[in-house]
């Protein structure tokens, strides 16, 4: 018999496995719908406990369904055959038959572990494994692992097509795609590491870092969801373009209770994609700031009043600057928040002013407390109240930075002169553009030193609710919304997550870890990342000193992850050369697939640039079906992007920094030269080299951009 023939006999075999998953799967959502109607009607009983009885069964009803609707695709990818003579299936959901038998086992449950762990030096009970390709519901390829030989009952039949290779030269989408059915055994470790502590995972450009995170928190949700779902999860990315990316996956896995965020959007109230020069980032990132921060926190307002005059009953009261600046020093001893004591400078107002009452000896004075409620009844003396200690806000504190004589002063014996230089004017464009991304790490720490006054607590709000007395929701998609946002309403500023999964992680500065850890306190972790990846030029022990803190001091388990699956062979040599020069003895990862085609160097003069580098957009759009990322230096985005106007959407132009964590299918880098000027510089190019599937293009003026050795 030929191998196609035996091939297609075992894929016509597991059709018919399939086919029962699929007939099964429409049962269960004809049940799911049955059971969210029956909740729906449960409010015709109209005691309170039908409704809290309705609202259970409408979200736990709804999320099923919506879960069987996400998973169809691809639902059963795996099989495997034990030495017990058993059989499993591997899929993205647990699936039953009618008398509970196992149809599908989900890949997160421990008895489909074997099939992401099993090698043939470690079989772990199982003799074959089988990955099922398919499209929708028709079976298309199947790939096996003979793991145990001389276990393999008489007939059994052993046939392959490359599956994992296959899945890897998939042209990429817009969004990051889940790798559920080919998870590699060192990747496996990593998603199952204990749920407590700390999972740390490192590995070069393309292991799967980021897929092994998102993985990990579908495995998390799965393995423990009251603690997970309950306390939620949050998980931090570098950028907006990167969380953009990043979010498909874990809606793929069937997982939406996670909070995706980056950087420059945790904190609420912010959405920063403005990034600074990388000596600026160093220092807004550095620990040093904080104390620069402090200071300020604590200084007396720009062009607030210097004095209090007032008449009272016909006499003069009057605070002069010095008694002003010591009540207030008094008021606000170094530790206080400016914004909770503000109480007890006004106290210390009214003592000093009711001092001077009874010095001048009035007639008719009243008792101090309605002396008191005389002055706040005054206009006036209100708003010197509101000027000479107004409730601050972070960004207006931030804003007094621009001004030169201001910075200068706080920075006073904590920065160098050079170092004052290289910060003044990063705050400039404060008001015109918002906060840079380093900037967001400096106004949650303002939010931390002015402290918040104390506001009543706001009521949790529950979804179902539509006015006093009627709890109602009506379609099928507000039952849906409701039920979802009912699971993941919390606090605008929540800070209680059960755990925080960190990617990039070694672009997260010590003033970001501090935001961060702020966010985690209770929480376990995953933090991911390459240290040859980081673009940060500021001292790297205080990184780890920051990063150890937010940590804390709970167990950690680290894992390496050692092939590189983005990057055709070809593509990576580019890359290793860079990072080399470098960081000679670097470990890196090995790329497994070789595509045969070489990247390609081009140099123009300036006046040919722009016209090339649309060229070679343009020709990217016909060799490679996916996406095109054109790489810029920082600062020439948008002059760049000028260049390419009018080309679909396919192409997507990003800096240098931006890219970080992205993937195209083709990379058009330009002027790579522009980013070998320093250590940091060189790092951020290999990140840049190290994105591309298929072709990689790089274009600029300069001839020689690799720095010698
Ligand atoms: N086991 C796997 N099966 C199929 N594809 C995989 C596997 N592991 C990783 N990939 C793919 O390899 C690519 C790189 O993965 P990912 O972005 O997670 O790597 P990374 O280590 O975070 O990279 P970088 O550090 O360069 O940002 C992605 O397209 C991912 O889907």
């Amino acid at each position: 018999m030929s191998d196609s023939t035996v091939l297609q006999q075992e894929i016509a075999l597991e059709q018919k496995h399939v086919d029962r998953v699929y007939a099964r799967l429409v049962d269960l959502r004809r049940d799911a719908t049955r059971a969210e109607k029956e909740g729906y009607q449960l409010a015709g009983v109209g005691t309170f406990g039908a409704l809290v009885e309705r609202d259970a069964m409408v979200f736990h009803a709804a999320r099923r369904r919506h879960a069987l609707d996400t998973e169809y695709e691809g639902l059963v990818f795996g099989r495997l055959d034990l030495l017990t003579g058993a059989t499993h299936y591997v899929g993205r959901m647990g699936i039953r038959d009618e008398s509970s038998t196992p149809l599908v086992v989900d890949w997160r449950a421990p008895a489909a572990a074997a099939f992401y762990r099993a090698t043939p030096a470690e079989p772990l009970g199982v003799v074959r494994r089988r990955m099922i390709q398919s499209s929708r519901e028709k079976v298309t390829g199947i790939e096996d692992d003979l793991l145990d030989p001389e276990a393999a009952p008489e007939g059994m039949r052993v046939v392959g097509d490359g599956a994992l290779l296959a899945s890897l030269s998939k042209a990429t989408g817009r969004g990051m795609r889940d790798i559920v059915a080919t998870i590699q055994r060192e990747q496996d470790d990593a998603i199952r590491s204990p749920a407590s502590g700390v999972t740390i995972v490192t590995g070069g450009p393309g292991t799967g870092k980021t897929a092994v995170a998102l993985h990990r928190a579908a495995y998390l949700l799965y393995s423990d969801r009251g603690r997970f779902a309950g306390g939620g999860i949050l998980v931090v990315g570098p950028s907006g373009v990167f969380v953009e990316y990043i979010a498909t996956v874990l809606p793929s896995l069937g997982e939406d209770s996670a909070s995706l965020r980056s950087l420059g959007t945790l904190v609420p109230g912010y959405a920063a994609t403005r990034v600074d020069s990388g000596p600026v980032a160093a220092l807004k990132g550095s620990l040093r700031i904080r104390r620069v921060l402090e200071r300020a926190s604590h200084d007396a307002v720009p062009g607030g009043p210097t004095e209090l005059r007032l008449l009272y009953r016909g006499a003069l009261l009057r605070l002069d600057a010095g008694t002003l600046e010591q009540i207030r020093r008094k008021a606000l001893p170094r530790g206080a928040r400016r914004n909770e004591v503000r109480g007890h400078g006004f106290d210390r107002v009214f003592d000093a002013l009711w001092a001077q009452v009874r010095d001048q000896r009035l007639s008719g004075l009243p008792e101090k407390r309605e002396f008191e409620a005389e002055l706040a009844d005054r206009t006036d003396f209100r708003e010197f109240l509101k000027q000479w200690w107004p409730r601050l806000t972070p960004m207006r504190v931030l804003r007094w930075m621009a001004d030169p004589a201001r910075l200068r002063h706080y920075a006073n014996g904590l920065l160098s002169g050079a170092e004052l230089a290289t910060l003044q004017g990063s705050f400039d464009l404060l008001d015109e553009q918002g906060p840079t991304i380093a900037d967001v790490a400096l106004l949650d720490e303002l939010d931390e030193l002015l402290g918040r006054p104390r506001r009543a607590q706001a009521k949790s709000r529950n979804p179902f609710h539509v006015r006093d007395g009627v709890q109602e929701v009506s379609t099928f998609s507000d039952r849906q919304a409701a039920a979802r946002a009912q699971r993941v309403q919390r606090d605008e500023d929540y800070r209680d997550y059960a755990h925080v999964v960190v990617d990039e992680s070694q672009d997260v500065s010590p003033m970001q870890w501090r935001m961060i850890g702020r966010r985690g306190q209770y929480a376990s972790w995953t933090v991911v990342g390459d240290p040859a990846q980081t673009a940060w030029a500021g001292d790297p022990t205080e990184l780890d000193h920051s990063r150890d803190r937010a940590l804390g001091t709970r167990k950690r388990n680290s894992y390496a992850l050692t092939t590189n699956y983005r990057n055709s062979a070809e593509i990576f040599e580019v890359a290793a050369r860079v990072i080399r020069t470098i960081m000679p003895d670097l470990p890196l990862p090995s790329a497994v697939r070789s595509t045969g085609v070489e990247p390609v160097d081009l140099v123009t003069d300036r006046a040919g640039l722009p016209g090339l580098v649309r060229e070679l957009a343009e020709k990217q759009l016909t060799d490679v079906d996916g996406t095109i990322g054109v790489i810029t230096p920082v600062p020439r985005r948008d002059e760049m992007a000028g260049w390419l106007t009018g080309l679909p959407e396919r192409i997507q132009v990003v800096t240098a920094l931006e890219a970080k964590g992205m993937e195209y299918d083709a990379v058009v880098l330009v002027e790579p030269a522009a980013l070998t000027r320093d250590a940091a510089g060189i790092r951020t190019l290999y990140v840049a080299l190290s994105r591309a599937t298929q072709r990689l293009t790089t274009v600029g003026t300069v001839k020689e951009w690799i720095p010698a050795t």
